[in-house]
């Protein structure tokens, strides 16, 4: 971070990354300054509702992020920035997006969180668009010119006002992620009949705080009214309390009931019981054991849409092919239950030394029982493009392919055939484990 103090008195110069948050109504002018060096600007969590009409001397301008601002509408001056590539106008009152006011170069688009209505049809000619974040606005329609964004891999478009999935959607070559919750036409069963106990607060003590997540805040906590049939469950127990506003990936109150609807599963975090109260809804859940850490980290600015791992970290094929398998195990189950995850990343995937795994984060799952079978269809494809992404990440941490290079490359034609899944060809998650099973029992035949 840095202050207003600083680009004013010089000390700054040549900097290619700036950082201020001070409460700023107006642009200030010595940004100019950096205008042959300055690649990153965030101005996120100020008060501004315009930029400069030269903005574009910002002319090695990258990276914007005017997340949180005052802004009514995407100031038309950022066109004039040819190598702006990510741009945030995230939780802003955005209702007008003018024609042709996004560079042709924009990669990751994130217009979260805003009041927009409608799309100009010139989102269509962004060749390069592959992350496109409209969580949370009041979007209708979207532009049908989207289909010539050949490379989109990740969509948000949950919390919306959308009555249906358009047709040229589900043709799209390369979409991977994409949540759609919170529509008209995307609804959940009622939670009641989800057959999960329905318990008050006042039934729980809280503990410390074990973590934060955009949706919620998670605490260990304890029984205090155990309800009878959990009785003699020794298990130990967190509660997540979900916040009420909207996040990037839809509304809180769907990664609920979508955690409801996904029910039980090894691999999945034990669900024991609900709160909804009118003030506060939550899950009670199992605690995770500590041994368990984060298989992958989030995408950085620079890999947009795929996950990014610590130096060094690697497995072996032998967790590579057990993760595989309990991955599409649960896919299996979530798609039964009428679900995608629609964020199956590794930072998602939760595992311990012996390889046993947790998917976690429901933030982006959504409903398909009510849709056509196409569809559905459709959205498990794309959930199987994000299976093939994964495995490809997995199978690049490998530390012994050499010990066993059929295995390897068994993995690999699957990791292809999955990541390329398209209308002709398109394994279904039930076929995956079926053949992952016979990768693994000709491996143990070879091997005993
Ligand atoms: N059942 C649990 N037991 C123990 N710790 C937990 C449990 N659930 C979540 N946590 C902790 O809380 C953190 C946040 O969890 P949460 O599921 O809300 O968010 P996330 O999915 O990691 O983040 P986001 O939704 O922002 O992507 C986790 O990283 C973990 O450290």
């Amino acid at each position: 971070m840095h202050t207003l103090a600083q680009l004013k008195s010089g000390e700054l110069s040549q900097a290619k990354r700036l950082r201020i948050t001070e409460n700023l109504t107006e642009f200030p002018d010595e940004i100019f300054d950096l205008a042959d060096t300055l690649e990153i600007l965030d101005l996120s969590n100020n008060q501004l509702d315009c930029l400069p009409e030269d903005f574009g001397r910002l002319h090695q301008l990258k990276i914007l992020f005017l997340t949180n601002n005052q802004f009514r509408q995407v100031p038309n001056v950022i066109a004039d920035c040819a190598n702006l590539d990510t741009i945030s106008f995230k939780s802003n009152r955005i209702s007008s997006v003018p024609e042709s006011v996004f560079p042709r170069n924009t990669r990751w688009l994130i217009l979260t969180d805003n009041q927009i209505e409608k799309l100009p049809d010139s989102m269509g000619e962004l060749p390069r668009l592959q992350k496109l974040m409209l969580a949370g606005n009041r979007l209708t329609e979207l532009p049908s010119t989207l289909a010539n964004c050949a490379n989109l891999q990740l969509m948000r478009i949950s919390a919306n006002q959308l009555p249906c999935l358009p047709d040229w959607l589900l043709q799209m070559p390369k979409l991977a992620w994409l949540a759609f919750a919170g529509n008209p036409f995307s609804g959940y069963s009622d939670m009641e009949n989800a057959g999960t106990h329905k318990v008050s607060l006042s039934d729980i003590q809280l503990h410390e705080q074990l973590g934060q997540g955009a949706s919620g805040v998670i605490y260990r906590a304890e029984w205090i009214n155990q309800p009878a049939s959990l009785q003699g469950s020794e298990e130990q127990i967190a509660v997540k309390l979900f916040k009420g506003h909207v996040t990037s990936d839809g509304y809180p109150l769907d990664e609920l009931r979508a955690c409801l609807t996904a029910g039980n599963h090894p691999n999945l975090v034990r669900m024991t019981a609900h709160i909804s109260e009118n003030d506060q809804s939550g899950l009670v859940l199992g605690l995770i054991p500590s041994t368990f850490y984060n298989l992958g980290l989030p995408p950085s600015l620079a890999t947009c849409t795929r996950d990014t791992f610590a130096g060094g970290f690697q497995l072996t094929l032998a967790d590579i092919t057990s993760i595989a398998v309990s991955v599409a195990d649960t896919l299996v189950h979530l798609h039964d239950k009428g679900l995608c995850h629609g964020d199956l990343y590794a930072h998602n995937i939760l595992v311990n030394p012996d390889a046993a795994v947790l998917l976690g984060d429901f933030g982006a799952a959504s409903s398909f029982l009510s849709l056509p079978d196409e569809h559905i269809a459709a959205i498990q494809r794309f959930e199987m493009r994000a299976y093939g992404h994964l495995l490809d990440d997995l199978l690049s941490l490998c530390s012994d392919r050499t010990n066993d290079l059929t295995l390897f490359e068994r993995l690999s034609e699957l990791k292809n055939t999955c990541a390329h899944a398209n209308i002709k060809v398109s394994p279904t998650f039930p076929e995956i484990k079926h053949q992952l099973r016979i990768i693994v029992s000709d491996r143990q035949r070879v091997t005993v």
